[in-house]
């Protein structure tokens, strides 16, 4: 079982219209819900595929009930941490051209009483002895920005490797004090991380070796269209996935964790490969659909072990 923790769930709505203009009455020609917020996705997409997952998350109000009823529908195993709050709605506005424009809401704070459930909840969760803890997404007002610390924490106790993804503050607290199997932050989260510009495929390795200096394992280095990067300390793996129409981005690094954790067993290479394939097929999916086994192909990913610094990464 993969369990998944999202501290700041959403229920995601997404608006397809034929090209976006600023101050004008636009007509949308599709309107969707799905549920959203990282881990969420990262358990939509495993149990799509069959992998026994569980997603912890805090609920709230009108739109709470309406997320747990989404998963419900979707057979996704959860365990919802009731709040005082209610639960946000992040809007995304996809174009024809797959351009993607997604307006994210704070969402609601915690208290301390409802912090503590949730970590309560996902303790629940570990004793379990889950195959990865995933903590996702950004925290709340309300929960401090070592909370992802105190849930690696908790979840090594157990034994349980922790995968991370997340930004800003949350990331980089938790990426400093060590000991994450794996972090999955994309092109510009690792360069804010690092305070630096990460132009070339050797500038990312090098930044990402860093973060392993801290304590930590591995490093999934999402770079959008231009697929990922795995590094290790041994060895790094350049994958560059299949040439997709996009329809809409959101989920797609939700999908790439999911399939990096979903191959059991499997050699590095081979994780990433897999990570691409659904990242990529999830690109061409609309709005926060994640994609089943007949959407991806694996054999359609290209790795190379070791790939040569200078290349850079916006010219894949
Ligand atoms: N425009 C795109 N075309 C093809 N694949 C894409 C595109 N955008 C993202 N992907 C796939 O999805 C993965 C995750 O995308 P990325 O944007 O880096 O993550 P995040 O959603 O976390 O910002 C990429 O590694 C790639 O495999
Ligand atoms: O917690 P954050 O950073 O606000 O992100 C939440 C949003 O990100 C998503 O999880 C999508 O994430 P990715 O596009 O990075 O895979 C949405 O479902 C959700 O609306």
């Amino acid at each position: 079982m993969i369990l998944t923790v999202t501290p700041n769930p959403s229920v995601d709505r997404t608006l397809e219209i034929d090209a976006l203009v600023r101050g004008e009455v636009l007509r949308a020609r599709v309107a969707r819900a799905e549920a959203g917020g990282k881990g969420v996705n990262v358990s939509r997409a495993l149990c799509r595929h069959g992998v026994a997952t569980s997603a912890v998350l805090p609920v709230g109000g009108a739109e709470g009930a309406q997320l747990t009823d989404l998963l419900a529908e979707g057979g996704v195993s959860a365990v919802a941490v009731p709040i005082s709050g209610a639960t946000r709605s992040n809007i995304t506005v996809t174009e024809t051209d797959g351009t993607t424009t997604k307006l994210n809401v704070s969402g609601p704070a915690l208290s301390e009483a409802e912090t503590d459930a949730l970590l309560a909840a996902v303790d629940t969760g570990l004793a379990e002895e889950p195959r990865w803890l995933v903590a996702s997404g950004s925290l709340p007002s309300g929960v401090s920005g070592d909370f992802y610390v105190r849930l690696a924490r908790r979840a090594a106790e157990r034994g349980v490797p922790v995968a991370l993804d997340t930004s800003g503050t949350p990331l980089e607290t938790a990426a400093r004090s060590g000991s994450l199997s794996l972090l999955k932050p994309n092109q510009e989260e690792l360069s804010e991380l690092l305070g630096r510009e990460l132009p070339t495929v050797g500038d990312v390795v090098s930044g990402a070796r860093e973060v392993l200096d801290w304590g930590n394992e591995a490093v999934l280095v999402t770079l959008g269209a231009h697929g990922a990067l795995l590094v290790r300390r041994e060895h790094s793996w350049l994958a560059r996935g299949p040439q997709v129409v996009p329809r809409s981005t959101v989920g797609a690094g939700d999908c790439s964790l999911a399939g990096y954790l979903s191959a059991r067993e499997a050699a590095p290479s081979e994780r990433l490969r897999s990570a691409v394939a659904w990242g990529a097929a999830a690109v061409a999916l609309p709005g926060t659909t994640v994609p089943g086994p007949d959407e991806i192909d694996p054999a359609a990913v290209d790795i190379v072990e070791d790939p040569d610094p200078a290349l850079i990464i916006k010219e894949l």
